[in-house]
């Protein structure tokens, strides 16, 4: 029999309430143990918890889902306690008391939901996302791929690609005969070649999600004495990095995170990059060139009326150009934009600029949200083209088999082959 499981499922102790899920067979059962009779299921009820010598532990409001109407599918019971790890610790000391039953591994209940079929791997995969967000734009997409139509969009594409699949193979198998009309293949080609498109859209999106997951990447670069670590600074608004007047200071990459209109951004201070002798600077010259690839967003500073910097900007992401010290110097042309972190010029401009360029990078549809899925839909992708460019029919045919399966990987539910029967069920070749 499958164990029944039970932790925390709030936040860290101490706090107002914590909430103890007990989920499996014996849900019903170990919390009846701790509490008497059970309330009517999805009614809260206060009850008082007893340990198994009859000594109370504490009063808690007791909610009780029965299978599979629960969020993994099984018999849940929910503790609502006083969030006091003294209490957790004696609840959780009467249950590990009880047969049956142990604590539960980390991600237990959400992967019990996806066995159980009340959540696929996409939407389970969103919802960790949503617990861990901490912008706007990271809740924003959690919630777009967890109960919006992540799923059902890879679903439609399966089952065109296996509805496809299955008229092209009724073309293979009744091709000698003269009830099955002539060419069903050059529209079923075409409308393969239009999901191609849309499923080579939807990747050139994959750049978005990562975005909004992982922060868009600033980096901070140009001469020595430039002025990158007070730029940073003032940016956190703290001491992040050391500034002195002595070129080379900084040679590490240093970073930091700022939640910009909802989006995560993360600047990253670079050495100063030139030409040098000294191994611990030139270590710091090649992090800053490595940083500056990764970016997706340069921020070239310079001191304003310097010479021009020496080296060139690499990578492919865009470049704005920012003259330093605006206190010491007059506003150039040269620059796309002129700050100084001693008087505040020209700050709050910088971080505008920066929000419009980030917000130009969700429009806030359906994007790939992880690696994994643009792993498998590059796979899909790959086969569909194959299948676009064969000759042989049944190779063909085979491929786009292959490419349903590679989507039906992304949300672990799609069953190509079930798929097939309810396609098969809609039409009446050979009938
Ligand atoms: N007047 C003035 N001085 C500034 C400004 N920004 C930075 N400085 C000074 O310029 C010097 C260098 O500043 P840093 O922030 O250390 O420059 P950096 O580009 O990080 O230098 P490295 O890490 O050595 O490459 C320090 O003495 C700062 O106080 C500014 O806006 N106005
Ligand atoms: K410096
Ligand atoms: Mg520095």
């Amino acid at each position: 029999m499958t164990d029944t499981i039970y932790a925390l499922s709030s936040g860290a102790l101490p706090a107002g309430v914590a909430v103890l899920r007990i989920s499996g067979p014996k849900a019903l059962d170990a919390a009846a143990a701790l509490v008497g009779p059970l309330p009517e299921q999805r009614k809260a009820v206060l009850r008082t918890v007893r340990d198994a010598q009859g000594q109370m532990i504490d009063q808690a409001l007791v909610l009780v889902f029965q299978a599979p109407a629960s969020f993994t599918g099984e018999d849940c019971v929910e503790l609502h306690l006083h969030g006091s790890r003294a209490v957790v610790a004696a609840v959780y000391r009467a249950l590990e008391a009880l047969p049956g039953l142990r604590l539960a591994e980390a991600g237990e209940f959400t992967r019990r939901a996806f066995e159980n079929g009340k959540r696929d791997l996409v939407e389970a995969e969103a919802l960790a996302d949503l617990v861990a967000s901490e912008t706007e734009m990271q809740r924003r997409l959690a919630v777009e791929q967890s109960f919006g139509g992540q799923s059902a969009l890879y679903m439609e594409w399966a089952q065109r690609l296996t509805k496809a699949r299955a008229l092209i193979e009724a073309e293979l198998d009744f091709a000698d005969e003269e009830d099955v009309p002539g060419s069903v293949s050059d529209q079923v080609w075409a409308e393969v070649g239009d999901l191609y498109l849309e499923v080579e859209q939807h990747l050139a999106e994959a750049k978005a999600g990562e975005i909004i997951r992982d922060g868009y990447k600033v980096a901070i670069v140009g001469p020595p004495n430039a002025g990158k670590s007070s730029l940073l600074n003032a940016l956190a608004k703290r001491d992040v990095a050391i500034v002195t007047d002595i070129a080379g200071t900084t040679r590490d990459v240093l970073h930091v995170d700022l939640d910009i209109d909802g989006y995560l951004v993360r600047f990253f201070d670079t050495a100063g990059i030139r030409e040098t002798d000294d191994v611990v600077e030139r270590e710091g010259v090649r992090r800053a060139k490595d940083t500056l690839e990764q970016a997706d967003l340069v921020l070239l500073l310079q001191e304003i009326d310097s010479d021009p910097q020496q080296f060139a900007v690499t990578g492919d992401a865009e470049v704005l150009k920012v003259g330093t010290k605006l206190d010491q110097h007059v506003h150039r042309t040269a620059y796309d934009l002129c700050i100084s972190t001693k008087t505040g010029d020209g700050l709050d401009k910088l971080r505008d600029l920066i929000a419009t360029k980030v917000k130009q990078t969700w429009s806030g549809g359906l994007v790939p949200g992880r690696q994994r899925h643009v792993h498998y839909l590059k796979e899909a992708s790959h086969f569909i083209q194959d299948a676009l460019n064969g000759t042989e029919l049944d190779v063909r045919a085979e491929n786009l088999r292959g490419a349903a399966t590679s989507l039906g990987r992304i949300t672990g539910r799609v069953d190509v082959e079930e798929l097939l029967g309810v396609i098969f069920s809609q039409f009446c070749i050979g009938k």
